[in-house]
């Protein structure tokens, strides 16, 4: 329980009696609706109670419970667990919201006060509403298994997914590669030690499924590029055919790094001709790939029409969420290979979900099964000790640890590495050590000293634009500097810092924003439009269009092409002078000013930072009221529910 719930202790009212429910039907959606207009509950969460409510549930604890699980899911969880909420119900629901600190907390036990763990469980396996048995024969618009209540399309998601990695975990193993092919691509290990992304790359050859993870710049696209020249000559030696291999990410951004990456990475590599030309060059957005329609969540490629790809490879897994995650492994063959990168350190996706990071969560620190190790040992020269039992999904995932972007003299590197073991300690030590590439200024209430970092942060995208520079260039000159921002609203937010640079860059007659669009003016798409096809995260500049006697265009960025478009068709695009660290994930900008809130926030996590962080390439300035907010953010870490873990255990253990 947060600290500043030092809650009385007539509040302390959960408790393992099975006391009937104390409110009536009536009080609870009294209760919930006066929780929204107090803005703890979303209108979804109170209209999914009061729906359950006219489908004949008459039991109050079950449609509190289901709006609950709404609450959470709009907060990314996949699931509510009902053991969280009953030990922990502050923390698990985050409810009341910081600001109403103490005052609320009373309504919020009020009304959860008398229902024990045993009688919520009793209440949802007897409800209509919810399946608790054989919920895979069932419609209801609630699942209850293993403790844990979902939304039915939720649960569906989840369990789809680890059906797709149990089938892949379970399938035959395709030919491993001779040590030869390997060490011919890998080369020498300069010492003793292990050489990480030649077993991430043995490891990813012998099955259906992988992961590999890692920071920024720890090879994870050096490695896989490896891979994917491997696997090629092994289908074409054998006489095959050329395998058909596809690249996608999950932002426009991310497909066109993946895609100039990847070039670079395979420019270096000695392969033949023969090879080179069935490799694949161009990565495109996971909603192309999978054929997004207009006003539909189904996708064209689905679980009847599946992808002829043999092998796709997926970056930054961390920003794909449950339910593209589920589309996206219901459109391969079931003998696809499928190759996940990312970073699991990363915050998750926007939408619900952690897949990345619940897979990963069983295989670090590094576990290898016996027979795995004897493998890897064959074919790399590694020496790994066996420490978890075969078949487990460990035995799919390497972390990459190495850094080969930030040295030892990076502070950077050194920060990124404190943040992510919580080690507040070493991160004090980093801060004040005085490394060239990162910097934590104090910021006092009132204060411009970030706007002014932004205004010369954007100098070489605002000079391109004076000198007539051409959209791409403007583009690119403006992705070298990015100011981003814990919050949105509020004075350290994304929406009053945009108003603030445009009025410093106004004031020094960078721009013109007497109108709404203006020569400059950055946008960030904040929805996929299929009509455009525009993307949400694509970034956007209104430039005159030569083409058009110098009308207004927005100029928009999609990595393999520029999109021009009129503004006025924009509709779903926000300035982006300052972006959410969230809205950043996928990209990297030389320079960054990291903008945090001046208290402590629940939204000032590890994974926050760490993201911010490693955004910059070069430098990095963190600007803060209190540093203390920022160290304290350190002992925070973003914790989503979820079954999956327990699911591919499940599932392997049935082998
Ligand atoms: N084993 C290695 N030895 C030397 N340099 C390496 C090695 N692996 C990768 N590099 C170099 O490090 C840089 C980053 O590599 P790469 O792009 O593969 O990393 P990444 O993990 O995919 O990065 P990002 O997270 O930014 O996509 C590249 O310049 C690459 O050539």
């Amino acid at each position: 329980m947060p600290a500043q719930f030092d809650l009385p202790a007539q509040f302390d009212l959960w408790n393992e009696s099975t006391t009937s429910p104390e409110l009536s039907v009536d009080e609870v959606l009294a209760t919930l609706e006066q929780w929204h207009e107090w803005g703890w509950l979303r209108a979804l969460d109170l209209h999914f109670a009061r729906f359950l409510q006219e489908l004949g549930e008459g039991r109050a604890e079950v449609l509190m419970l289901a709006a609950l699980t709404s609450h959470q899911a709009g907060r990314g969880h996949i699931c509510l667990v009902l053991s969280e909420l009953v030990a922990r119900p502050f923390e698990t629901l985050k409810l009341p919201p910081e600001p109403m600190g103490q005052q609320g907390a009373p309504a919020l036990l009020k009304t959860l006060a008398g229902y024990g763990l045993d009688c919520l469980e009793r209440a949802l396996a007897s409800a209509s509403v919810v399946d608790a048995v054989h919920p895979e024969s069932g419609s209801a618009p609630l699942v209850f298994e293993h403790g844990l209540l979902y939304l039915r399309r939720f649960w569906a998601s989840e369990r789809r997914i680890a059906h797709h990695i149990n089938v892949r975990m379970r399938s035959d193993t395709p030919g491993a590669p001779s040590s030869e092919a390997l060490a011919h691509l890998f080369g020498a290990s300069p010492s003793d030690e292990t050489d990480w992304q030649q077993v991430a790359c043995a490891l990813a050859l012998r099955q259906r499924f992988a992961v590999i993870s890692g920071g920024p710049g720890t090879g994870k696209t050096t490695t896989v590029a490896k891979l994917l020249v491997l696997l090629q000559q092994q289908s074409l030696a054998q006489g095959g055919e050329a395998l058909s291999i596809q690249m996608a990410a999950p932002t426009g951004k991310a497909a066109a790094r993946l895609t100039e990456s990847m070039a670079g990475a395979l420019t270096k590599l000695p392969v033949s001709e023969a090879v080179r030309a069935h490799l694949p060059r161009e990565a495109m957005t996971l909603h192309r790939l999978l054929g997004a329609r207009p006003d539909t969540r189904r996708f064209r490629f689905n679980e009847t029409h599946v992808l002829e790809t043999d092998v796709l490879l997926v970056d930054e897994a961390s920003m794909v969420d449950l339910e593209l995650m589920a589309a996206l492994m219901d459109a391969l063959k079931p003998r696809a290979r499928l190759i996940l990168l990312g970073d699991r350190d990363q915050l998750a996706s926007v939408e619900a979900g952690a897949i990345l990071g619940d897979i990963c969560a069983s295989a670090w620190p590094p576990a290898f099964s016996e027979s795995m190790c004897r493998y890897l040992e064959h074919t790399t020269g590694a020496d790994l000790t066996v420490t978890t039992h075969e078949g487990g999904i460990a035995d799919h995932v390497v972390v990459l640890q190495k850094s080969y972007r930030f040295s030892d003299h990076s502070g950077i590197g050194h920060l990124a590495r404190a943040i992510n073991q919580g080690d507040i300690a070493q991160a004090r030590a980093v801060v004040s050590k005085g490394f060239s590439d990162i910097a934590l200024t104090q910021i006092e209430a009132g204060e411009r000293t970030h706007v002014y970092l932004a205004v010369e942060g954007y100098r070489a995208y605002l000079e391109a634009i004076e000198a007539n520079a051409s959209p791409a260039e403007v583009l690119a000159a403006f992705q070298k500097y990015r100011m981003l921002c814990a919050l949105r609203q509020g004075d350290w937010g994304v929406e009053t810092l945009n108003e603030r640079i445009a009025e410093a860059l106004q004031a020094r007659g960078w721009i013109d924003q007497s109108s709404g669009w203006y020569v400059g003016r950055p946008v960030l798409i904040t929805r996929n439009d299929r009509q455009l096809g525009l993307y949400n995260g694509d970034i956007g500049i209104a430039l005159p269009d030569p083409a058009a006697e110098g009308r207004l265009r927005v100029f928009v960025d999609q990595g393999e092409r520029i999109r021009s478009v009129l503004p006025a068709r924009l509709t779903h695009a926000d300035t982006a002078f300052a972006m959410t660290v969230h809205k950043s994930q996928g990209s990297e900008f030389e320079t960054v000013t990291v903008v945090m809130p001046p208290s402590d926030s629940a939204i000032m996590t590890r994974e926050l930072l760490y993201t911010a962080l490693t955004r910059a390439r070069s430098m990095c300035t963190l600007c803060i009221a209190d540093t203390e907010v920022f160290f304290n953010a350190l002992t925070r870490r973003v914790q989503r529910s979820s079954g999956l873990s327990q699911r591919l255990g499940e599932l392997t253990d049935q082998r």
